[in-house]
């Protein structure tokens, strides 16, 4: 899939700016991005369902703009699996194979129900489906006429999060089984590193940074893409500024190694494995990380601490704020 400086605009307001993207057979892509970036009219114009101001678009080659939305032959799925309620299970994945013969059909139908790890419910009613279990469908139902393309918008934002990590993880190796081209939006950081070979991180409209999770997250670039990531404050050292990784500062661990520095503790969360603590740092709030649990919450809070400054995972940025 070829974009090139795609726009997709609303009246006068621009909500998709000039982004080129290549997506290659077989690939995942993540459009991840805050609120209003642009990722759902970015993947509506792919999937026929905007019409771009300008720009170009192919699969295969062949120009795609021109082509209507059932045409374009593109798997849909959407947060809320838009169910046919008055359907079972396997009538729902059957929904895309009307022009097949029957048996091909219910062949077709097993083997997506297998996929999704729901072989035995082909013929429940889909309203007795937990909300994991209706995304399953959801996702068998868009798959089973083999798409070229598959485009998947917020697929799991409706689920809890845990059922959200472990659906991901199911989604992306899916998706592997049946060798579909992915494009996959989601303002959930997890998920897309779950999900994606690679990310392209939405803002304001514009790709901000594209690359695979990891040179994502050790190379953000840029201030609003790092901070968007989780990385923060940005603090100005002598080889420019960097955005503060969540783990750089840690307190009474032995073994760190860095710079020792003095903190003010203003807040103190305990997690699972590890206490997160809000902290004054050179003027800036930051999170300071106790690699232990067993803490007392109330005696540490407004404490002045010894913490050790680690900067290796810290990524220097390229463009100051
Ligand atoms: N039909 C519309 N008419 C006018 N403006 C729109 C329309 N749809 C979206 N917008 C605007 O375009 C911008 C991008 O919206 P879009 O839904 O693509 O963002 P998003 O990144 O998918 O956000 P979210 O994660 O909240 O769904 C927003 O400012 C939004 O208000």
């Amino acid at each position: 899939m070829e974009i090139q400086d795609l726009t997709v605009s609303y009246g006068s307001y621009r909500a998709v700016r000039s982004v080129s993207l290549t997506v290659d057979q077989g690939e995942i892509v993540a459009l991840l991005g805050p609120s209003g970036s642009g990722k759902s009219t970015l993947l509506r114009a792919i999937a026929g369902l905007e019409t771009p101001t300008s720009g170009t678009m192919s699969w295969n080659g062949e120009d795609v703009i021109s082509v209507p939305v059932h045409r374009r032959g593109f798997g849909l799925m959407f947060q809320d699996g838009q169910l046919f309620a008055h359907r079972s299970v396997g009538g729902n994945v059957a929904y895309g194979l009307a022009s097949r013969p029957k048996t091909e059909r219910a062949r077709r139908v097993a083997e997506m129900l297998e996929l999704v790890r729901l072989g035995e419910m082909a013929d429940r009613a889909v309203t007795s489906l937990s909300g994991g279990q209706a995304q399953r469908v959801a996702l068998a139902r868009a798959l089973a006429p083999n798409p070229s393309v598959m485009l998947l918008d917020e697929p799991l934002s409706s689920l809890d999060r845990a059922m959200r990590e472990r659906l991901a993880s199911d989604i992306r190796t899916i998706l592997k089984a049946s060798g579909s081209t992915a494009i996959y939006v989601t303002h959930d950081q997890d998920e897309a590193f779950t999900v994606a070979d690679r990310i392209a991180v939405l803002i304001d409209g514009e790709i901000a940074r594209i690359g695979t999770p990891a040179e994502v997250w050790r190379d953000p670039q840029r201030a609003d893409v790092a901070e968007f990531l989780g990385y923060g404050p940005l603090l100005t050292t002598d080889e420019g500024v960097r955005a503060l990784a969540p783990d750089a500062l840690t307190i009474g661990d032995e073994s760190a190694s860095g710079l020792p520095v003095e903190v003010d503790v203003r807040d103190v969360r305990v997690r699972r494995g590890y206490t997160d603590l809000v902290v004054t740092l050179e003027g800036h709030d930051a999170r300071a990380r106790i690699h232990r649990t067993d803490v007392d919450p109330d005696e540490l809070m407004g404490a002045r601490l010894s913490a050790v400054l680690d900067l290796a995972a810290s990524p220097l940025l390229r463009e100051e704020k």
